[in-house]
């Protein structure tokens, strides 16, 4: 299903979202009761934050919400800017804050969900996270434009209330991470799960990412903070190979789940961190850990977007040499080999060194009118199973379009395509189709040509295998015709 957002991008989004998101956009009522939930979402996750706050700095290591505002801006549309305007004010309000303050958190979170998505929108950003001008873009824009933006704004408002200088500093940094990891674990979580499709990982998969999952949250809860001595460990590096792994195993999926593992490793920590915690130099440890974490779900999202560019590149490639009925390959993927094989005969300086089989089959219209296409489809796809299953490893089948198909014999004598040309014939005319009641039977004609020393170009030989299967069509179809005249041996 596809979904339109406000600009020309268009990208797959799971269904249920799908209807939701149309339905807000077409009636007014849901988009005000979808803003309100949100909203009071918003408003709720804010109200966790003092479960894992720094008093010393007085805000949060992670703030979550500011990932539900960039998401639903992102999928929902801009009105959904009312959602961190909304949840955001009755957090101010429910936590009493100063009128400069309030005026500076709210308009600083509602740019923060607006600005970024506004942007990403104008730059044809997809949120499907697959490609790495994507994550680039999500990454600049929701994971450090927006959060500069509310950080700024936040300390702006801050600064009547508390001493200057080198705090201020301190918090905005802290700020600005928080916010940044909302947005890129929560939003990036969110965009990547609501846009999956029916690409799931794979049941093989999952077993690893659940070890990868308890790897990273393990090593999280180990290496982020000692809640005793407040000293943190290298153990936490681990987090980096392991979301690298999770990227070319479980692709952008499972990068998003191990940084979520992450972060919510992070919050149960902070909610058992006794006050001497608070000390200047455990807190700029705490703040380079969430740095790390940051750096490990950037790269792991980028590694992802990488192998999947790749693994779409490889796809195209294949697609672009091979047909896409029959996963034969094409006319100019044959062609190509087809000359170097006609190369090749000329310096072996012999009348036939390979031969060239053009297989066309018997009123393939009638198969198709009679018993409809699904039918002719089945047929030529069983012919080109057929081929493949008659012809020599060194052999080359292709189609080259409509019930055309070709056979490149490599190091084959005259007899030896005979033989063959009259075995892939016999088979044919054996071939049971099953239609509504019961078999259809096919037959088809077959010209052979020989590629020696004194063959000419691509086009000539491709013509002369041709005139060969007319000739056999003309004589009364159903048969084998040759371009040349040799005694026949049984030597295949
Ligand atoms: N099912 C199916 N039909 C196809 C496909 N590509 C081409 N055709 C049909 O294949 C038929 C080719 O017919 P022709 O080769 O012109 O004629 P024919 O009926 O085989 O007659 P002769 O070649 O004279 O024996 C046409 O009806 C095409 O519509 C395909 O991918 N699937």
């Amino acid at each position: 299903m596809t979904f339109e957002m406000e600009t020309e991008a268009a990208f797959v989004i799971h269904p249920t979202w799908n209807r939701l998101f149309l339905a807000s956009r077409n009636n007014l009522g849901i988009s005000l009761l979808l803003i309100i939930l949100c909203g009071l979402l918003y408003y709720l996750l804010g109200l966790l934050s003092p479960y894992y706050r720094i008093d010393a700095l007085a805000v949060p290591l992670v703030w979550l919400p500011s990932g539900l505002a960039l998401v639903v801006v992102l999928l929902a549309g801009y009105r959904f800017a009312l959602v961190a305007l909304l949840g955001m004010a009755l957090l101010a309000i429910q936590q009493g804050l100063p009128q400069s303050m309030v005026l500076g958190v709210v308009i600083g979170a509602t740019l923060q969900a607006f600005l970024p998505a506004l942007l990403l929108r104008m730059f044809g950003f997809n949120p499907r996270l697959e490609r790495i001008r994507d994550v680039m873009l999500f990454v600049g824009m929701g994971g450090l434009f927006g959060p500069f933006l509310a950080a700024s704004a936040g300390v702006v408002g801050l600064s009547n209330s508390l001493p200057g200088g080198g705090a201020l500093l301190q918090i905005w940094l802290v700020w600005w991470l928080a916010n940044s990891l909302g947005c890129l674990i929560i939003t990036g979580f969110l965009l990547v799960w609501v846009t999956t499709g029916q690409e799931i990982i794979p049941a093989k998969n999952r077993l690893s990412l659940f070890v990868l999952l308890c790897g990273a949250t393990a090593a999280t809860l180990l290496g982020f903070i000692d809640t005793t001595t407040g000293q943190s460990s290298i153990v936490l590096f681990a987090v980096i190979p392991l979301t690298v792994f999770a990227a070319l195993y479980c692709g952008r999926q499972g990068v998003t789940v191990l940084a979520m593992g992450a972060l919510v490793a992070v919050m149960i920590l902070m909610t058992s961190a006794p006050p001497h915690l608070q000390e200047a130099s455990v807190l700029v440890n705490m703040t380079f850990n969430l740095g790390l974490i940051w750096m490990a779900s950037f790269t792991g999202l980028v590694v992802a977007a990488a192998y999947s560019e790749q693994g779409a590149g490889d796809r195209y490639a294949y697609l672009a040499q091979h047909d896409g009925l029959t996963r034969l390959i094409n006319r100019s993927t044959f062609e190509q080999r087809l000359e170097q094989a006609i190369q090749h005969a000329k310096r072996e300086g012999r009348p036939q060194v390979h031969a060239l089989m053009f297989i066309d089959l018997d009123d393939f219209k009638l198969i198709n009118d009679q018993f409809g296409h699904a039918t002719g489809d089945l047929v030529l796809r069983s012919l080109s199973d057929l081929l493949l299953s008659h012809v020599r490893s060194r052999d080359t089948v292709a189609r080259l379009g409509g019930d055309e198909f070709v056979v490149l014999l490599e190091n084959c004598s005259a007899d030896c395509s005979r033989l063959m040309a009259e075995r892939i014939a016999t088979a044919i005319r054996g071939m049971l189709i099953p239609v509504e009641n019961g078999n259809c039977q096919i037959t088809a004609s077959i010209g052979v040509t020989p590629i020696g020393d004194n063959t000419g170009t691509l086009a000539s030989v491709l013509s002369a295998a041709d005139a060969a299967h007319y000739q056999a069509k003309d004589e009364g179809k159903n048969q084998v015709h040759y371009r040349y005249v040799e005694r026949v041996t049984d030597e295949c």
